[in-house]
């Protein structure tokens, strides 16, 4: 049977009126999809502390994110629709009515809650091209309340000035409460949810191995990580046991199911001192430190942060090249099984994903945007902070020295010693014996005929000469490495940078590794700080 369309917006009887001499904030939801130490509700909830304040929490399905138009893949969306049905859950066992759904332009939905008389807050976190958009034309035209709290540093000419001692102090504080006995909790019936949604837009995720959204199991998931944070250096850079030995919290932070402050006082208190606990912890310092980037510039979705790198690889995009990356299907079996993979999972841990941007780039030698886009629409936890400003680092667009290259080959040697990964999602190479699978193109003809496995005919020979493509890269960049160096001594370019050691830390950059001989560097900050770029 078919469906009614999707209403758009509520109708103006749905929406409560706020009369005057009382007060009501909606807390429009995004990338906050919980009611603990959530700094919105907080202050959508704060003030006043009287039965008359009426909270309205609120989802807004935007079509721009549905349809061929979007940029995530149907498994992320259906994980935002897990968090979403796990916090209308919590409202509910709060004493609450749970969540409002809408469904339409956000501003057009909001606009109607302004116009009876409600204030909107909202979390205000960096986002991507379109969320960055959107926010400002909710600021301009519903002078919608951002809330910051999320331990970034905002409105600061200097943001890394003691950024690092500034996070710690946000971290290691108490999480913001509100009690919601104090409030009067609000909810519209607009005859939308997640299901809806999911029908009306056909969302039907086509991968495996996803885990499901939503708080508890993110809370389930920290806790069984504490208790074994011990073995986790250990299982940080194979693929195979990366997936059970990391702590699978990335989509749940990216969707805000966790504060990172939670996770971080959980393991601070839970998890022995020692290695595991320094490594983890310092990585939840890298989750801030690229949400801070993408807030002091939001152009790093877009173009190159460093100038000189804008267009490098653009006249030599072959998108045949590109499909057999994506597809993998290039001939270099570390990179084609973490596509795949990523294609069927959603997910890759670091180094796999740092491998596949650094063949792509400094290798396949083709445009960033284009494969940083494919992660972004593939990656559960797809995260505009981090992909992008990570895919820029590995690239080398930022225009530091030393050029993050990975070899594939090695990969394989190093991490998969016995093809485990590579094999599982290569099935084709499976009887190729693993001694040849850091370079199956180089197996004797003999052996190839002894297993079966032809190379060209069942697996492609390398797209490219790897050695020969990694040497004409070299070249390249070589020829701009002097003036991208000097350009991070313009200070437009060092704050958009936002490197960990400040505007100061970009100048000595410039300085060293320059072109331009004798460069004094002026002091913005208190000096370097711990190299959270450095890795
Ligand atoms: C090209 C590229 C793209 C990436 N894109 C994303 C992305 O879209 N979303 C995302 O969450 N991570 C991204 N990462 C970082 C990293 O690979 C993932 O955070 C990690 O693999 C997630 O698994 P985990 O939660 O089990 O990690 P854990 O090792 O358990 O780390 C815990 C948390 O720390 C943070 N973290 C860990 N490593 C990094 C890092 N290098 N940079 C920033 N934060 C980090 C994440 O929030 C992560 O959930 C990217 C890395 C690269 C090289």
């Amino acid at each position: 049977m078919q469906q009614p369309p999707l209403p758009t917006r509520p109708t103006r009887d749905a929406v409560p009126s706020i009369d005057e001499g009382s007060a009501g904030a909606v807390v429009w939801h995004r990338t906050d999809l919980r009611i603990a130490d959530n700094p919105v509700l907080a202050a959508a909830a704060g003030g006043r502390g009287d039965a008359d304040r009426r909270l309205l929490p609120l989802f807004v399905f935007d079509p721009a994110f549905y349809g061929d138009g979007g940029t995530a893949c149907d498994a992320r969306i259906e994980f935002l629709h897990d968090c979403l049905r796990d916090l209308d859950r919590q409202y509910r066992d709060v004493g609450g009515v749970g969540l409002t759904y809408a469904h339409g332009d956000p501003i057009a939905v909001l606009e109607r809650l302004v116009d009876a008389g409600w204030d909107v807050y909202a979390q205000g976190a960096p986002s991507g091209r379109y969320g960055t958009n959107r926010d400002g034309r909710a600021r301009e035209s519903l002078d919608v309340n951002f809330v910051g709290g999320d331990g970034l540093v905002r409105d600061e000419p200097y943001p890394r000035r003691e950024w690092s001692d500034r996070v710690e102090a946000w971290l290691t504080d108490d999480p913001v409460d509100w009690d919601p006995r104090q409030v009067r909790l609000d909810r519209i019936d607009t005859g939308v949810d997640p299901g809806r949604i999911a029908d009306a837009y056909a969302v039907a995720s086509e991968k495996t191995d996803v885990p499901a959204g939503g708080r508890s199991v993110a809370r389930d998931r920290l806790e069984s990580f504490v208790s074994r944070l011990g073995a986790y250096p250990g299982n940080i850079s194979s693929p195979v046991d990366a997936r059970e030995g990391t702590s699978g919290l990335s989509p749940y932070l990216r969707f805000g199911c966790l504060s990172v402050r939670e996770v971080y006082q959980r393991v601070e208190e839970g998890a022995p001192d020692g290695r595991g606990k320094s490594m983890f912890i310092s990585r939840l310092y890298w989750n801030r430190h690229y949400r801070q980037k993408l807030l002091d510039w939001p152009g790093w979705v877009d173009r190159a942060v460093n100038p000189v790198m804008r267009g490098f690889n653009r006249d030599r995009h072959d998108p045949e090249l590109v499909a057999a990356w994506k597809a993998g299907e290039t001939g270099f079996p570390m990179v084609d099984a973490s596509m795949r993979c990523l294609r069927e999972t959603g997910w890759l841990n670091f180094r796999t994903r740092a491998m596949c941007a650094s063949l792509y780039f400094h290798v396949l030698q083709q445009p960033w945007r284009i494969g940083a886009d494919h992660f972004y629409e593939h990656l559960i936890d797809g995260d505009a902070a981090i992909n992008y400003t990570q895919w820029q680092s590995q690239c080398g667009l930022v225009g530091r020295p030393g050029l993050r290259l990975y070899n594939p080959a090695k990969g394989v040697r190093d991490l998969d010693p016995d093809g485990e990964f590579v094999t599982r999602w290569v099935p084709e190479l499976a009887d190729l014996p693993a001694r040849h699978l850091p370079r199956p193109e180089k197996t004797p003809l003999a052996v190839q005929d002894d297993c079966g496995v032809r190379i060209g005919e069942e697996y492609p020979y390398p797209v490219v000469d790897y050695e020969g493509a990694r040497q004409e890269f070299r070249d390249r960049y070589g020829e701009v490495g002097g003036d991208a160096a000097d350009r991070l001594a313009d200070e437009t370019v060092a704050r958009r940078a936002s490197l960990s050691g400040g505007v100061s830390g970009a100048k000595a950059i410039a300085a060293e590794h320059g072109n331009e001989p004798d460069r004094t560097t002026t002091s913005e900050s208190g000096g370097s700080q711990t190299g959270l770029d450095e890795f």
